[in-house]
């Protein structure tokens, strides 16, 4: 890895759980953040901006440094870190149900493993392990890495989960939208508040309708607003964001397919056409605003109409998705 040596990439943010698909299925969401790695002579040198830049440590203890070493510690390389600059653009919120932390961690892997010589850099199957492995499950890294709706699991092995995914084909009507809040919920809080066990008939429900939501995404859009009920995690976590809780409910209400975005607080609408992705994003806008009307401390959303990402982490000197294999 000579001094000098450079890799610049995008990663798409995700949206996981998609109500009943709790640490299991993830969709990729076209908002992306920006990273360039670069080897130097020496230390540890950041340019952070947009996301994220006034507030995470610019320390051997930053996210995407610490998965640079993961992968270079996959590839069997240890030892002292060596020179690096650290260039990032973050548009993907953080703590906010986006998938931050999983595209920042895919982001690093990606790049120390693109800086090895050839016959060192991670597989794909890799690539999943030692970013779940960091993550803590699969459903916000598999669809950021491969792009599309991502449906993933963990086989049982003595060292710990093995990492697995499939991709299933999105109806092209699905069109999402989402509702950022102005406040955050961090991950690890959000688990927390989920219970260790729940009764057989919620667990029995819950499959069902993951189930019935692979049919509706992949080409039975109007199955959507059943298909996006939730038996395992929702309710658990209001309390750590109520006005997140009563914007979902609002929007079900009126027959949308909304759901808590990964562990929160932002909303996803998943539409079953553009015309009912723009109804949806109005309703939002009015929801917001006749909250606020009502209580000056409610949050200020901001409401988007995303693509779904088709390419997952794309090299960008190279524009091209990873190398398959
Ligand atoms: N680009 C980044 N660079 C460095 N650290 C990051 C970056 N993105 C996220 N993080 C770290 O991850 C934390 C957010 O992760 P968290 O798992 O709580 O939420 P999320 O990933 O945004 O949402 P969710 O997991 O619900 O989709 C941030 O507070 C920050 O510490
Ligand atoms: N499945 C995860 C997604 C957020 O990282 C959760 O809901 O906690």
């Amino acid at each position: 890895m000579p001094v000098g040596a450079r890799v610049s990439l995008r990663v798409p943010a995700s949206s996981a759980n998609l109500g009943p698909g709790y640490d299991t299925m993830g969709l990729a969401l076209g908002l992306y953040d920006e990273l360039t790695v670069t080897r130097t002579a020496e230390g540890l040198a950041f340019e952070l901006e947009g996301e994220g830049a006034q507030t995470v440590p610019r320390t051997p203890e930053h996210l995407i440094v610490r998965a640079i070493r993961a992968a270079w510690a996959a590839a069997g390389l240890t030892g002292e870190l060596p020179g690096l600059g650290i260039r990032a653009r973050g548009r993907i919120p953080h703590s906010r149900g986006l998938g931050s932390s999983a595209s920042a961690i895919l982001a690093g892997v990606v790049a120390g493993s693109a800086l090895l010589p050839e016959d060192l850099r991670l597989s794909e199957q890799a690539l999943l392990q030692v970013c779940s492995d960091l993550e803590g499950h699969p459903d916000n890294v598999a669809p950021s890495l491969f792009g599309g709706l991502a449906i993933s699991w963990g086989e049982e092995h003595p060292e710990g989960p093995r990492w697995r995914s499939a991709r299933v084909p999105v109806d092209p009507r699905v069109h999402p939208v989402v509702a950022v809040p102005d406040y955050e919920v961090s991950t690890r809080l959000a688990r927390e508040l989920i219970p260790a066990q729940v009764p057989h008939a919620l667990a029995a429900a819950d499959a069902g309708r993951a189930a019935l939501l692979v049919r509706a995404l992949s080409g039975a859009p109007e199955l959507l607003p059943a298909a996006t009920r939730d038996y395992l995690h929702q309710e658990h976590r209001c309390e750590a964001m109520v006005p997140t809780a009563r914007m979902v409910r609002a929007l079900r209400d009126r027959g949308f397919a909304a759901v808590v975005s990964g562990a929160g607080p932002s909303v996803l609408v998943l539409a079953e056409s553009a015309d009912r992705a723009e109804q949806a994003a109005r309703e939002m806008r009015h929801l917001g605003a006749e909250a606020a009307g009502q209580d000056p401390a409610a949050p200020h959303w901001r409401i988007e109409g995303l693509a779904i990402d088709a390419s997952g982490v794309t090299l960008v000197d190279e524009e091209r998705p990873i190398r398959r294999r």
